[in-house]
Parts: structure tokens; sequence; C-alpha cells
């Protein structure tokens, strides 16, 4: 099982899919096309962050039972970014101390229900590393409407946030052997040649690992 992680933008899902084609393997794909809260947290995220919290921290979790079942598939952003969102939203009042404390209670008890499955931890996370810049003009690139900086006053300072915080979300993550990606220089998207150099990055980790 491998896990895609990084940034808002940085390349997740595309990656993913590739990695899906090249390993002939299932995806599970973040709840983002039909979220019915993604849109309202951007219009209101003091209203709206302690839901949305619950609403992915729910969906993840059901990709991950399925996930955990199989032997190979790909799965796009980790769960253990899910606590880099919250407290930064609890860090910006948009969520209390008592939401914070009970989600991180639910949270360690669905970490905890892992253990008891079949595979406990992802065989491999990779680390999608873009610059600021980068993040921001893929996210204007992708074009979610309710994502656009222009369309609301201090989500470019929100983004800045979450961008601010993955460095060492990364450096600190140890549930798993993780591999970085420079999403920056390497266009998997568009060039041929740049995927097939990071498929390769990936191969050789989990020749590494034993697990191709
Ligand atoms: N390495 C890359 N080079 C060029 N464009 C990219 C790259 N990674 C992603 N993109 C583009 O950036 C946008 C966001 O990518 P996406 O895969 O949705 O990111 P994420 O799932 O991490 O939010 C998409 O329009 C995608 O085509
Ligand atoms: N507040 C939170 N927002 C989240 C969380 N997980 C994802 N998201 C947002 C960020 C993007 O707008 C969108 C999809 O994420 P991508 O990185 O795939 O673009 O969902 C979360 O836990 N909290």
């Amino acid at each position: 099982m491998i896990v895609l992680a990084g940034t808002i933008g940085a390349g997740k899902s595309s990656l993913a899919k590739a990695l899906g084609e090249h390993l002939k393997t299932d995806v599970f794909y973040e709840a983002v096309d039909n979220n019915p809260v993604l849109d309202l947290y951007y219009q209101d995220p003091q209203k709206y962050a302690f839901l949305l919290q619950i609403y992915f921290l729910n969906k993840r979790f059901e990709s991950i039972k399925m996930a955990y079942r199989q032997d190979n598939n790909v799965l796009d952003r980790s769960i253990f970014e899910d606590e880099l969102f919250l407290t930064l939203n609890y860090k910006n009042g948009n969520v209390t101390k008592t939401e914070l404390e009970i989600y991180q209670d639910l949270l360690a008890n669905m970490l905890e229900e892992l253990d008891g499955m079949p595979k406990k931890r992802p065989d491999l996370l990779v680390y999608i590393d873009v610059s600021f810049e980068t993040m921001l003009s893929r996210i204007a690139q992708r074009g979610r409407s309710f994502e656009q900086i222009e369309n609301q006053e201090g989500l470019k300072d929100y983004y800045a946030q979450v961008h601010n915080e993955y460095p060492d979300w990364y450096k600190n993550y140890d549930i798993s052997p993780k591999l970085r990606i420079d999403g920056d220089s390497i266009d998997f998207v568009n060039n041929p040649e740049h995927l097939d150099e990071v498929l390769g990055q990936i191969d050789d980790e989990l020749k590494k690992l034993d697990l191709l």
C-alpha cells in the first residue's frame, strides 16, 4: 500500500492515478468531488471546520478499511495529515478546544482500529514537495472555484500556513518508510520522461523494501 502526501495542489491525485496504472492497482481518491461540506468550509471556516474534519476522517477511514484489506493499492492523501489541518484550524480559531479534543480522541480510537487490520500501516509514503508558488499556481490551474484566492480574503494566508506546516510534518513522520519527490522540477503530468523518472524512483524504493 502506497499513500501520497503533500500540500493542497502538490499533485497527489495526479500521481496516485499514474501509480495505479503503473502498478495495476486500485486507487482510493480523497472525497472531494461530492463533498457536501468543502465549499461551505471555504465560505465560512469558523462554522464548518469541525464538520469538514469529521467528514474527511470518516471518508478516509472508509477508504483505508477497504485498502488495508487488499494487498496492493494507492491512497490519495494519508490519514496522518488530517491532524495537521485540524490543529491549524484550532490555531486559527475555527475549531474550539473541546472540538479539538473530541476529534483527537476519535482519531486515536480509529487509528487503534487499524492496528487490528491485516495491514497495519502503509508500505511507503510518497511525499510530493512543492514550493508555495507552485502550490498557488497548481490550485489556480486546477480551477476549483471555492479554492481560488481571488474569491476570498485571507485564503492566500491560509494556504501559506498549510504549506509551512508540511516540512516539519514530513520530517517527523515515522509510521512507515517514506520518499520525497520534487514536485517543482518534475512535471509528471505533462512530461512522460519525468513521469518515468518518478515511477522509477518509487519502483527503486519498493525494490529496496522487497515489495517489487
Ligand atoms: N508535477 C506536476 N507538474 C505539472 N502539473 C502538475 C503536477 N502535479 C500536479 N499538476 C497539476 O496541478 C493541479 C493539481 O494537481 P492534483 O493532482 O489535483 O493535486 P493534489 O491532489 O495534491 O491536490 C492539476 O491541475 C494537475 O494537473
Ligand atoms: N480543512 C481541511 N481541508 C482539507 C482536509 N483534507 C483536504 N482538505 C481540502 C484541501 C483542498 O481544498 C481539498 C482537497 O485536497 P487536495 O490536497 O487533494 O487538493 O480538500 C482536511 O483534513 N481539513
